[in-house]
């Protein structure tokens, strides 16, 4: 990802990614490496301003477009990580937990799916891939808290694999993660794969109408855009 300064998920970006992932899947890849070119966010989550005063069509394209980008990232028959070399809340922090494995470069990022510190909800979908991650207990409490976890919390709670010193040794890591997989038969991986996530895709598979609708909804609650604008502002001001 390459989407100076932080990497926020906006329409462009998603339609970019989603796009990726449709053509690497088309041309039968090996394997994928989830980065970024920024020194110290991975991502940011999506761009508060696709939510913050929404034209509602171009809401309604944002999130279809991030279902379709999670569902293919999701399901990918290829073996996926992601090298974390940066903070990775919310939605970024979705990307990595998408992935099959996840190396973070440490000790000073942070990561995890903070929404409701925002006074905004993580979607059943974020919820259910953390689940998958830590557990119900453990995810239960970091959804409630909005937890951000440091590099150690997250080895330790098993959001992430492995910790790198930099970007280089967390690539080098991804890398031998593919290599592992790269002498199986694919088929066989693959289906495997599917098999783990089926119930966790077919959740959002079969309910991403009313998906759709509840994030819709959600923004358009006057107390939901007034806690979007304010953290705007604190981010800002920062
Ligand atoms: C029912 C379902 C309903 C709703 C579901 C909604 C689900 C939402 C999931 C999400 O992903 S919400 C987004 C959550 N993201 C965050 O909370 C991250 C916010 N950003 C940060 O904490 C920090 O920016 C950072 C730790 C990622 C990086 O810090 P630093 O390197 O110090 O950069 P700055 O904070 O100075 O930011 C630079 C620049 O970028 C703007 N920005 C940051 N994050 C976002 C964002 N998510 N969307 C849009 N813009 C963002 C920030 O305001 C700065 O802008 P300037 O104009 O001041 O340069």
């Amino acid at each position: 990802m390459q989407k100076p300064p932080v990497n926020s998920l906006n329409l462009d970006l998603l339609v970019a990614l989603r796009d990726t992932l449709v053509k690497l899947e088309k041309e039968k890849c090996k394997g994928m490496i989830l980065t970024s070119e920024s020194p110290s966010v991975f991502s940011a989550g999506l761009d508060i301003m696709e939510m913050y005063r929404p034209d509602h069509n171009r809401a309604r394209k944002f999130w279809t477009t991030l279902q379709d980008t999670w569902i293919k990232l999701y399901s990918s028959p290829y073996p996926t990580v992601a090298a974390i070399n940066g903070h990775s809340p919310a939605g970024g922090c979705l990307l990595a937990l998408s992935c099959e494995y996840r190396v973070m470069v440490g000790p000073k990022f942070t990561i995890g799916l903070n929404e409701t510190q925002l006074g905004i909800v993580a979607p059943f979908w974020f919820q259910d891939c953390m689940r998958n991650a830590i557990g119900e207990r453990q995810a239960e409490l970091a959804l409630t808290l909005g937890k951000m976890f440091s590099v150690d919390e997250a080895l330790k709670v098993g959001l992430i694999d492995e910790i790198a010193k930099d970007k280089a040794d967390a690539i080098s890591k991804a890398e031998d993660f593919l290599d592992e997989q790269s002498g199986l038969p694919a088929l066989a991986r693959s289906t495997v794969k599917v098999a783990f996530r089926e119930a966790t895709l077919n959740r959002l598979l079969k309910n991403r109408e009313a998906d759709t609708k509840m994030f819709l909804d959600f923004i358009s609650m006057p107390k939901v855009q007034q806690a979007l604008e304010m953290y705007m502002q604190t981010l800002k001001k920062k």
